[in-house]
């Protein structure tokens, strides 16, 4: 990772020659790159425990329990808002509610109960015939008046992107006062020694707390006995200090937002050197900010990666989350800082088509399979063709998931594509992204097979000779 860092900012920029120079001790340290680190873990942290007005359940555990992790944030996004009043709230076409069915529109309107203090909530449950409303509305009785909760979400509004918003209002708000935020990719190498030195003494503190976890607790891959792999792949499942989830938080939140606002700095000292940013980091920029706002908006889904289900919570991971993800995965936006690249509109629009086309196979994909994981029956799955299991579960074979066995690995790859072109085909150092990323994923793909076939043995050999090809139609 330093190498990286040392290279993009070199005028070579040679990934696969040495580094230019071997930084001084006095460079990679920074008390203020340390403070600056936990102030933004401290912030994320913050968002994360803000009140979730709804719950997700994780993928059930050994001991047969699941645990719930915060989804929907506190307040409301699109047209209808939290109301406490007369039971109405604004939404498109007019009047909401009372008993009649709301329109199951792409917005999903929660009404939810409450118990407030020693008054009840009493209950109104839409009629069956409300399709896909799956709450009730609350009441509550104050001084004789009656009063409803109403909320209204648009469909998988995380409380990540809420959180990813209001860490969005912050920053503006700061640059606005003053923050220098273009200042920021001057102290890249000390706040990746920081990011890295907090996941190392963290990684510790988790490899301690999981020496007393219950056996129950532990992931499978993590207790080989050997301390060093132990520490790396992490010895406990789901480290938590009360609800807080630590891996599920690291995964989603100060590793990726903070890669978004590593681009953005970058992008306002481009400005500053330049007069404006180049057209290349405003793609840069734009690409990775939707697919870090996708993550986000779609979090529920990380709780069925098999780094929430399988993986043990060590430095490999919280390196990965704290680190390796902000300084790396914003190596094209550096690259661009110190080497220009003339981009033409007719090559950035051929760009951005690939980055679309990526994007629309890594949603539809993912999309597709987490719908029907979570309702066979919705009926955007519910025509699909299927292979039985003996664990009960279905296996697509038809739609994306009949085209190859990880489709959504091919639509990120195709992203991972767009993201490197803007920089040019002079230096291999921005296409690193994407050679490190092919590799993860055919080592992670290969990880799941291997998973799959000890879950549905018979019905996955069926479904590898259905679908033959893993993430490259008629080549992989
Ligand atoms: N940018 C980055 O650094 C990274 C990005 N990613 C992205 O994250 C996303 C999630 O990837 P990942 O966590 O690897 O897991 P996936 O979303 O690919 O899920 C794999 C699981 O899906 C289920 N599944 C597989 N095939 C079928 C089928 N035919 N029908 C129904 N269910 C099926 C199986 O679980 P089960 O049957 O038990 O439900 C399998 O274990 C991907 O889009 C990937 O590109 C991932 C890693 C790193
Ligand atoms: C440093 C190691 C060699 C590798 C560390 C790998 C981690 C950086 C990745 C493992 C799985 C990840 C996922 C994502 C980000 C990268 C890590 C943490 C996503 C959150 C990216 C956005 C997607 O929509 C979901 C991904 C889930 C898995």
């Amino acid at each position: 990772m330093f190498h990286l860092l040392l290279v993009a900012r070199s005028g070579p920029a040679r990934l696969l020659g040495p580094p230019p120079y071997l930084p001084e001790l006095e460079e990679l340290w920074s008390p203020w790159a340390l403070l600056l680190c936990l102030t933004w873990l401290g912030l994320q942290a913050t968002l994360y425990l803000l009140p979730a007005r709804k719950v997700a359940e994780g993928q059930e555990l050994k001991d047969k329990s699941r645990l719930s992790y915060p989804i929907n944030g506190a307040w409301g996004l699109g047209p209808c808002a939290e109301l406490w009043g007369w039971g109405w709230s604004p939404r498109p076409g007019g009047e909401v509610c009372g008993d009649e069915p709301a329109t199951p529109i792409s917005i999903l309107c929660l009404f939810y109960a409450q118990d407030v203090g020693g008054s009840t909530g009493s209950l109104h449950t839409p009629p069956p015939s409300t399709p896909s409303i799956a709450a009730t509305l609350c009441t509550r009785e104050v001084a004789g008046v009656t009063l409803r909760k109403l909320k209204c979400l648009t469909n998988g509004s995380g409380q990540g992107f809420q959180a990813l918003v209001l860490t969005a209002l912050l920053v503006g708000l700061g640059v606005l006062a003053g923050l220098p935020l273009s200042a920021l990719p001057e102290m890249l190498l000390p706040l990746a020694f920081a990011a890295t030195l907090i996941a190392f003494i963290f990684s510790l503190l988790l490899y301690l707390k999981a020496l007393v976890a219950p056996a129950s607790a532990l992931a499978p891959g993590g207790n080989s006995g050997n301390p060093i792999y132990d520490f790396f792949l992490g010895r406990e499942l789901n480290p938590r200090i009360c609800s807080f989830d630590f891996k599920y938080f690291c995964e989603l939140r100060p590793g990726l937002i903070g890669w978004v606002l590593i681009n953005l700095a970058l992008l306002m000292q481009e400005a500053e050197l330049r007069g404006s940013p180049s057209l290349a980091m405003w793609l840069v920029n734009g690409f990775q900010l939707l697919y870090v706002g996708d993550a986000l908006w779609h979090e529920e889904a990380v709780l069925t990666t098999m780094d929430i289900i399988h993986d043990g919570f060590g430095f490999m991971l919280a390196f990965g989350d704290l680190a390796w993800v902000p300084f790396t995965y914003s190596l094209q936006a550096q690259f661009l800082l110190y080497h220009p690249e003339p981009l033409g509109l007719p090559l950035a629009s051929v760009i951005c088509l690939i980055n679309a086309v990526g994007y629309y196979i890594f949603r539809g994909a993912n999309s597709q399979k987490n719908t029907f994981r979570k309702n066979p029956s919705d009926p955007r799955v519910a025509d699909l063709e299927t292979i039985s299991t003996a664990t009960g579960r279905r296996l697509l074979v038809s739609g994306w998931w009949g085209m190859v066995r990880h489709p959504n690995y091919l639509g990120d790859l195709i992203m991972a594509l767009a993201w490197s072109l803007p920089c040019g085909v002079s230096h291999l150092l921005p296409y690193f992204y994407l050679l490190y990323f092919t590799a993860l994923l055919v080592h992670r793909e290969a990880r799941d097979e291997q998973q799959c076939l000890r879950k549905y043995g018979l019905a996955w050999h069926a479904y590898c000779r259905r679908v033959p090809y893993r993430i490259v139609p008629y080549i992989y």
